[in-house]
């Protein structure tokens, strides 16, 4: 059985450990690590399998088959590049790290040359084996329109940049339109999909991002459109938020397991 390590242990990272501890993925937790002790405390006590402990990002590194950064960016930015050195598979889902292309290209090269693998979920969104088999011939466009409520986007940084108050908000609002680039460094906890769909199609530049504030609904959208030789692909997906975190929809840790799943599998279905 493979053994993983999980950085965060916030929404995603418990439900990835009790996904495993469940038996649903064949795999053991080897340790887990997060900023706050008692959250891994609290993750800790809900295991009945296996011998998992607290422990640093950098013993996983060493002892780990497989990481699963499911913390923040700047957990990227720390711990990929030295897992990829080292051998160590990886899982990212805060992808917006990558928008820095030196550093995504970095990491890239270090995991050809140790032979390891780096995993990105699809998330919180669908249609990203569409769009991978559509960038096999020339894409013209991708955008991608997510909708949030107003809780699901408060503290992003580009709106404590551009003093944009939602508190009053009564209607839907776009509050920000522009590249994928630029979206993930101003919503760094609202739109990773949109770097998960910047890498499976056009790249962070040329993907259109479009994030509308919405006091009228509960559940967190994202619709992504893609024209290109393939023809035509609109996709909408309306996520139940998690119970835990606003920001983050169920669907992106079921999509973590999922994966979990697919490299423990010998089957593998899809693009
Ligand atoms: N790819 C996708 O489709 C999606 C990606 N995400 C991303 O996945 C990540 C996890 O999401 P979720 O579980 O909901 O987040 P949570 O906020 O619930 O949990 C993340 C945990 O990781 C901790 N953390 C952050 N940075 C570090 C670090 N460098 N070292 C150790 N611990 C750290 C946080 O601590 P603290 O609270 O103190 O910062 C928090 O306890 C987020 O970056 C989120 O934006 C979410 C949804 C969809
Ligand atoms: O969970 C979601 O709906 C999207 C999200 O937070 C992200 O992509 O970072």
């Amino acid at each position: 059985m493979i053994k993983i390590g999980i950085i965060g242990c916030g929404f995603i990272g418990t439900q990835i450990c009790s996904a495993v501890d469940s038996g649903a993925v064949p795999a053991e937790i080897f340790g887990i690590f997060d900023f706050s002790e008692a959250k891994a405390d609290d993750v800790l006590k809900l295991l009945k399998t296996g011998n998992p402990q607290k422990c640093a990002p950098e013993e996983m590194i060493e002892s780990c088959d497989l990481i699963v950064e499911c913390a923040s960016q700047d957990a990227v930015l720390k711990y990929a590049l030295p897992a990829a050195e080292n051998g160590v598979d990886l899982m990212v889902l805060s992808v917006g790290a990558f928008q820095n292309p030196d550093f995504y290209q970095k990491v890239r090269d270090a995991a050809a040359a140790s032979g390891s693998k780096i995993y990105i979920p699809s998330g919180a969104i669908a249609g990203t084996d569409g769009l991978k088999s559509a960038a096999m011939a020339n894409i013209s466009s991708v955008s991608v329109t997510t909708r949030k409520p107003v809780s699901g986007l408060s503290g992003s940084p580009y709106l404590i940049e551009n003093n944009i108050d939602l508190s009053e908000l009564k209607e839907p609002k776009l509050i920000f339109e522009g590249t994928a680039a630029e979206a993930v460094v101003g919503f760094p906890k609202n739109v990773n999909v949109c770097a998960t769909i910047s890498l499976c199609g056009i790249g962070f530049d040329k993907t259109v991002v479009r994030i509308i504030a919405d006091p009228t609904i509960s559940e967190n959208m994202h619709e992504l459109e893609v024209y290109g030789d393939f023809g035509h692909m609109k996709m909408a997906i309306e996520n139940k938020p998690s119970p835990k975190n606003p920001k983050t929809s169920y669907l992106a840790a079921l999509s973590a397991v999922s994966t979990l799943k697919k490299i423990t599998d010998p089957m593998q279905i899809g693009v």
